[in-house]
């Protein structure tokens, strides 16, 4: 059948509230073979990479997919535990599951979280596919990325709106499409930094360090630049930090045309050279630890800093499940769960549960009839 259905659909089954969390995806395993397939399907993303098909095709399959697996498998494998796998499937798990806990306080039994890769497993189609057992008609989908961009957040929109083309009745839905500049989020990487100073001690400097996306993309309309540079700002401001106490870089350049600058790696070679030998820094464009922070920021970038005079590189994790991150996940799907119209206001409650009763009934009936069976 080209749509995916219901077709146990109880009548009399209340519907619930769904809420989707979905972040990037991690490979399955740390070897050369389960990353070739993670990226592979990452890559061929039309949102990720915007070059013309036919051309990023070649390239792709004839250069990428030959040398790059390899080499990340083995990077993949400096972050990987043997109990838990990948830090960033197992943090969205923990961060899924706080927040079901989180969301019972506030609606009950009438809501459902589910976890959804926007690649590999577990799949936003299979997540859905899990809402959909809840009977989930209102459905609230959450991107774990801060700051919007075309990269991320409509990438996500794009498999959750592709799933929903092949399905037969769709739910009621909500896309929330950032949260960076909301007082809570600030406030709460406001207190991990405060935490981490009275932990760790204070650097000269408070590095913020965002994932980069081509430049290209910025120019072309992509808010995200600004929107990391909006989180930083407001971020300072909540610390009482001045300008030269903040700085943001961009991270995790892949190829060789320009992205967003400057750079992390050139700035950790230099910053020693500047007079900042101690400093601290974060990731606030991560909703959780991953392959980003603990191998690219925790090894590489502060091996450029030692390696050039630097003193003392102290990483401020990400919010991951922090109970104040919880919380405000949790305020901000309530304040997105607000405001569905009711069916008929003036609806008498009774009446309406003796009609669904009298309309399975009639549903049961049909299907017997046309199933030969009950
Ligand atoms: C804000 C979040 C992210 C943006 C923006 C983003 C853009 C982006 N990423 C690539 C290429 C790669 N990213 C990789 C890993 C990775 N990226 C993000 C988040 C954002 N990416 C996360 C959370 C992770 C870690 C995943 C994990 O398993 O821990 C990788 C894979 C690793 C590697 O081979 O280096 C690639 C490739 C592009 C091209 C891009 C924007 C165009
Ligand atoms: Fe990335
Ligand atoms: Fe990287």
């Amino acid at each position: 059948m080209k749509y995916i259905g219901t077709p146990n659909y109880a009548h009399e089954s209340e519907g619930r509230l769904g809420v989707l969390i979905v972040n990037l995806g991690t490979p399955a395993a740390p070897e050369t073979g389960a990353v070739r397939r993670y990226l592979a399907e990452f890559l061929s993303d039309p949102r990720i990479i915007e070059l013309p098909r036919w051309l990023w095709k070649i390239i792709l399959h004839g250069v990428i997919l030959r040398i790059r697996p390899a080499r990340s498998a083995k990077a993949y494998r400096e972050v990987w535990s043997d109990e838990t796998g990948s830090p960033l499937l197992s943090i969205s798990r923990q961060q899924s599951a706080a927040l079901a806990v989180e969301l019972e306080k506030r609606f009950g039994e009438h809501v459902t979280v589910s976890l959804g890769m926007r690649y590999a497993q577990p799949s936003i189609d299979s997540a859905i596919t899990e809402l959909e057992a809840a009977n989930v008609r209102r459905l609230i989908v959450l991107p774990m990325y801060p700051q919007y961009s075309g990269t991320t957040t409509a990438s996500v929109f794009d498999a959750v709106a592709s799933r929903m083309q092949r399905t037969r009745w769709i739910p009621e839905m909500r896309f929330i499409n950032q949260f960076c500049d909301h007082h809570a989020f600030i406030k709460a990487l406001a207190d991990s930094v405060r935490e981490s100073w009275e932990a760790n001690g204070r650097g000269d400097l408070l590095v913020t360090s965002y994932h980069g996306i081509p430049q290209r993309y910025l120019l072309a309309g992509d808010p995200y630049f600004c929107l990391c540079h909006k989180t930083s700002r407001l971020l300072g401001e909540e610390l009482g930090l001045a300008t030269e106490q903040i700085r943001v870089v961009f991270q995790s350049r892949v190829g060789k045309e320009e992205w967003l600058r400057p750079y992390c790696d050139e700035t950790m070679k230099k910053l020693p050279g500047e007079g900042f030998k101690s400093i601290d820094i974060m990731s606030p464009a991560f909703s959780a630890d991953c392959l980003e922070t603990i191998e690219e920021i925790c090894g590489e970038n502060r091996e450029y800093f030692e390696e050039n005079g630097g003193e003392r590189f102290q990483y401020i994790p990400c919010l991951n499940d922090r109970q104040d991150h919880i919380t405000f996940l949790g305020n901000l799907v309530e304040r997105h769960a607000q405001g569905w119209p009711e069916t008929d206001p003036e609806r008498d409650i009774e009446t309406e549960r003796e009609q669904l009763q009298a309309t399975a009934a009639r549903a049961k009936t049909q299907r017997t009839k046309l199933l030969g069976k009950d």
